[in-house]
């Protein structure tokens, strides 16, 4: 099911809890981003799109203060990512959760440990009958039955385990959601699920998501607007039905190959109430 597009605000109520300016990350001799700009504003799902190694990645870990970029200026929920400060950096990983790809749960800990970890970090003087009710209700948050609280990540099904990671990425009710990849590995019922599930968290929470992907079924489904990464910048950031135009060779690949086809044949159907999504991602 797609979800209308009804909560972009408009320019005059924007605010901009994000703002990178002129990002320049580097690798040795390989320069990642060369002057990237973007904003990401309050209360809005962003995906971000862009070829193999084209930084989404880097560009996340930018934002969020665990890499410090060569050069730019980069303030989120009005904190400087660059500064060395650790109240600034602490303010930045009090307010950001983060869903990484592969979920990076501690193996030897129970979903209910892992999802406890960043409450006792942050709450140390909590019970620990709160921190594990606090648990128990995020891990039911993201529909995770309550039997999954005491099972070790290994004993999830890969949609549980990225499910289990959201639970302890909203642990600490953070305004401002990461998600990277987040249906990568799904088959495509449990994506459109993924998908769905992201988009009632972020309206029931008023969350802003900064959704790294390459599934052109979840930008469709979900997406308030793209960024989408070529060339070292951010080349365009705006709702689909404005990239979908780009003249860029790869955006144009990609909005229109033939996956771009399978999926708006999918939600054609979808549309006439005749069959479920089909898999277009991993592109
Ligand atoms: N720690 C690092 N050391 C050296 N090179 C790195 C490092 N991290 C990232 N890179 C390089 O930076 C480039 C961008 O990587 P990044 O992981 O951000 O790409 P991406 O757009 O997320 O790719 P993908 O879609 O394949 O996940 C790649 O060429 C990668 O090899």
């Amino acid at each position: 099911m797609t979800i209308p597009d009804s909560r972009l605000p408009t320019p005059e109520d924007r605010e901009t809890i994000v703002s990178v300016r002129g990002l320049v990350n580097r690798f040795g001799e390989q320069v990642v981003h060369d002057g990237l700009d973007l904003d990401v504003y309050r209360g809005e799902i962003l995906g971000v799109v862009g070829g193999s190694g084209t930084g989404k990645s880097v560009l996340m870990r930018s934002i969020l203060a665990l890499r410090r970029p060569d050069e730019g200026r980069i303030e989120v929920l009005g904190v400087d990512a660059r500064s060395q400060d650790p109240q600034d950096r602490r303010h930045i990983e009090r307010n950001t959760g983060v869903l990484f790809q592969d979920g990076a749960l501690f193996s030897s800990l129970s979903v209910g440990e892992n999802v406890q970890v960043p409450l006792k970090e942050y709450y140390p003087g909590m019970t620990d009958s709160l921190r594990y009710e606090l648990a128990l209700l995020k891990v039911k948050l993201s529909g995770l039955p309550a039997d999954a609280l005491d099972k070790l990540p290994s004993q999830l099904s890969g949609g549980m385990r990225k499910r289990a990671g959201l639970a302890r990425a909203l642990a600490l009710d953070p305004p401002l959601l990461f998600l990277d990849e987040p249906t990568a590995g799904l088959d495509p019922i449990g994506a459109a699920a993924f998908d769905q599930l992201i988009r009632t968290l972020q309206q029931a929470l008023g969350l802003t998501v900064f959704l790294i992907t390459h599934d052109l079924d979840t930008l469709y489904a979900i997406c308030d607007r793209i960024a989408v990464l070529a060339d070292r910048k951010v080349i365009a950031v705006a709702p689909m039905a404005e990239v979908e135009q780009l003249e860029h060779p790869w955006a144009h690949e990609y909005f229109h190959g033939p996956r771009a086809r399978a999926a708006q044949e999918a939600r054609e159907r979808e549309a006439n109430g005749d069959g479920p999504r089909t898999q277009t991602q991993a592109m």
